[in-house]
């Protein structure tokens, strides 16, 4: 997997079970918050309606609406205790919000007022739901509140408990606005919480991914590994004579030859294949479903393009590899990457540079 290829960023595969990233999973607590806001709203408009002295329901009677109410609060208690089992759910944000919205349409349907405060309620809807599950629920809740709002004023007038009112216009125009620009705003801050996170994945010299990274993947790896059992091969691979190259030719150089490294190594794996840099002029390739003879295949395949870019560029520097298996050789990214280390300093102890050492099986 490599990061300065947008097919190949790691984001795509953390966001490839996210519907492309465009959800946000936010955990039972802030799920948890959101239900109690509900409830609270809940009992504001059954207060509203049942006791504040002069409101009458404009369409419904109290009873009806109230049966509404009812049937709100179990639909969305039975969310809440959906939401405190299965936190990661995007029907349930769908279908709540959209429950959201019908129960606000029937308040605002109902509400004498000629500028009704309860349209406020639409842009609690998109806010709480936009900023909490992601872009996709934030413009869907936005176009569900905007056509509800739309349709819920037509039949107000068209019903005739209503009149048209510019402060009613005003109030829509202004809260139309609040949600939009906020609809932007958190599009940015969206897109620098992505831009964030890749940086914090690469590695700026040679665009692969970094030691932090590839913790992180091979982490998912090897929890996959226990249901699939697709095994996978690691190659640790550590340049020969980098020192000298510094040394000798100046740390430009010594940048240059990491860099080619890094580009050799990408033109040699396929697209889900993970490369890293782990540190200095060390790197870590894995190759998913693959064998070691095939991971041998690439060691080499690497190795002579090495040799034929230290010759063309007149600069002395070869590559080692060492070679292991998961789970064969390993049951954790630490214990398979020991191993995996221990058959490269064995190749470079017995070779002058550019051998390939397969892993002792663990016993
Ligand atoms: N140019 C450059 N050099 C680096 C970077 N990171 C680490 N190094 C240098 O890489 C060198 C690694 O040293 P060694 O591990 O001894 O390299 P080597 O000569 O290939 O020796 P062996 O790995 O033991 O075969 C050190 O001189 C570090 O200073 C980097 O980002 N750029």
């Amino acid at each position: 997997m490599v990061l300065d290829d947008r097919r190949h960023h790691p984001d795509r595969r953390a966001n490839n079970d996210q519907s492309e990233g465009r959800y946000r999973y936010p955990g039972w607590q802030e799920q948890k918050i959101q239900f109690i806001t509900r409830f609270i709203f809940l009992v504001l408009g059954v207060g509203f309606f049942n006791f504040t002295t002069g409101i009458v329901p404009t369409l419904w009677s109290t009873e009806q609406l109230n049966s509404a109410y009812a049937i709100y609060f179990i639909l969305q208690a039975g969310m809440f205790i959906h939401a405190a089992k299965i936190n990661i759910c995007p029907t349930r944000y769908h279908l709540a919000m959209w429950i959201d919205i019908a129960i606000a349409s029937i308040s605002v349907l109902n509400d004498p007022y000629p500028i009704p405060p309860s349209l406020l309620v639409y842009i609690m809807i998109v806010l709480g739901n936009g900023m909490r599950y992601g872009m996709r629920l934030f413009a869907e809740s936005l176009i569900g509140c905007f056509s509800a709002v739309m349709v819920v004023l037509f039949l107000r007038y068209a019903l005739g408990n209503s009149e048209f009112s510019p402060g009613l216009v005003f109030l829509n125009l202004f809260g139309g606005i609040i949600l939009v620009y906020s609809y932007v705003l958190m599009g940015r801050i969206e897109r620098s919480r992505k831009e964030l996170e890749t940086n914090s994945n690469i590695d700026t010299l040679t665009g692969l991914l970094n030691r932090r990274a590839l913790q992180e993947i091979t982490g998912t790896m090897f929890e996959k590994l226990q249901c699939n059992h697709k095994k996978f091969v690691l190659l640790f691979a550590d340049l020969d004579k980098f020192k000298d190259v510094n040394d000798e030719l100046g740390h430009a150089a010594g940048d240059l030859v990491l860099r080619e490294f890094a580009r050799i190594v990408r033109a040699c794996i396929r697209e889900p294949d993970v490369a890293a840099r782990f540190g200095g002029d060390e790197f870590v390739i894995i190759l998913e479903d693959a064998t070691l003879n095939h991971a041998q295949l690439i060691a080499e395949r690497i190795q002579q393009q090495v040799a034929r870019w230290s010759d063309d560029n007149e600069i002395d520097f070869s590559v080692t590899f060492g070679l292991g298996e998961a789970p064969t050789h390993g049951n954790s990214f630490s214990h398979l990457l020991e191993q995996v280390d221990q058959a490269l300093y064995h190749s470079k102890s017995t070779h002058t540079g550019g051998g390939i050492t397969v892993a002792r099986p663990v016993i």
